[in-house]
């Protein structure tokens, strides 16, 4: 038999928290068929690849090294997960000069080695960080995918699967707007297997209030500063979204997730990245899925863009 089948390729970029434990997840999950690592500290790398590399026997046949910008040639995602991570009290908008240098360097540095795959953004703050790597890439925005609320969904699914006592994968519902303070959830879509919250609780659960669902949202949204104010960051939720990210895209599965992407007029936004449902396949975002909002939740959205164009200027001072 001949297997002619070129080799999927990923690059992850900041082998710290998210990086390793990303990297852990994909090789886990069999999701790519070689993996290459790259970080500032290369001695890291070196003793990542090796650890992985003698994992690779208790898991499936995956090609793992340290590398350079070169290997990005060839890669169909680069994941860059690289820069400063939030220390306890500070917003992830307070990181946004220092890691949009560190971005323009990476970038520039990955386009160099004539990548054209897909680059998935989880570095913070994430809407921000994959607005400048599309403008630094001069790639189609479809390409260029920020891990956006992805991680908050997951919360805010978790906590009321396990708020109602329901299987997780029964709760359907989802954050939008910014990874961060001003994201929203998106109340008037969320459901309980084919029932809307509000008439599930009216039909099977009268003890539970509005109240209780307010604090989930709270608890969903403050859920990074609770986590790192105990153990300094967060990192194995995030990767395994970014694996279930990258599988959707290798094996072109055509998921919805609330990945951050360029609005163009959709919700009555533009020229910004944020969290939005979106469809996510081999070719990247191919649509954005524009639910209905309610009026509230129309505002808030918007209130949550018009946070991220007043950060997003610092960006552009190291164009
Ligand atoms: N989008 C999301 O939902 C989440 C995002 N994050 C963000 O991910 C980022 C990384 O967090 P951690 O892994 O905890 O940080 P970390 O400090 O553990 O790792 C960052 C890594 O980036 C490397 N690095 C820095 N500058 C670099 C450069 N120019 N080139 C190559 N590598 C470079 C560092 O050497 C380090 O290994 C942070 O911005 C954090 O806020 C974290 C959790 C969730
Ligand atoms: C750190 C971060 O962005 C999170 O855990 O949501």
């Amino acid at each position: 038999m001949t297997v002619n089948k070129q080799p999927s390729r990923v690059v992850v970029i900041g082998t710290g928290n998210v990086g390793s434990s990303y990297a852990f997840s994909l090789i886990n999950q069999n999701i790519a068929d070689e993996m290459v690592l790259i970080d500032l500290n290369k001695e890291k790398t070196e003793g990542d690849a090796m650890d992985l590399n003698h994992g690779v026997p208790f898991g499936a046949p995956t090609k793992i090294w340290a590398g350079e910008y070169a290997d990005c040639k060839d890669a169909d995602i680069v994941v860059i997960t690289a820069g400063a991570n939030q220390q306890p009290g500070e917003t992830r908008l307070d990181l946004i000069e220092k890691n949009a240098k560190i971005f323009k360097v990476i970038v520039n540095s990955v386009m160099d080695s004539g990548f054209d795959g897909i680059f998935l953004i989880a570095t913070n703050p994430v809407d921000i960080l994959s607005y400048a790597t599309w403008k630094f890439s001069g790639l189609p925005m479809e390409r260029v995918i920020g891990s956006g609320t992805i991680l908050d969904t997951a919360r805010f699914r978790f906590m009321l699967g396990d708020y109602f006592g329901i299987d997780v994968r029964n709760i359907h519902g989802f954050i939008m707007g910014e990874h961060g303070d001003t994201e929203l959830p998106v109340w008037s879509q969320t459901r309980i297997g084919s029932e809307h919250v509000s008439r599930y609780m009216e039909k099977y659960k009268p003890d539970a209030t509005k109240e209780d669902l307010d604090k989930i949202f709270v608890n969903v949204r403050d859920a990074a500063y609770h986590i790192i104010e105990r153990k300094g960051a967060t990192h194995y939720a995030i990767a395994m979204g970014l694996a279930r990210l990258t599988r959707t895209i290798l094996r072109n599965e055509h998921s919805i997730l609330t990945v951050s992407t360029l609005l163009n007029g959709e919700y009555g936004l533009d020229d910004l990245y944020i969290g939005v449902p979106a469809i996510v396949s081999r070719n990247g975002v191919e649509r954005i899925v524009e639910t209905d909002l309610n009026e509230k939740e129309t505002r808030q959205l918007h209130h949550s863009a018009q946070v991220l164009k007043e950060a997003m200027k610092p960006v552009f001072e190291v164009e």
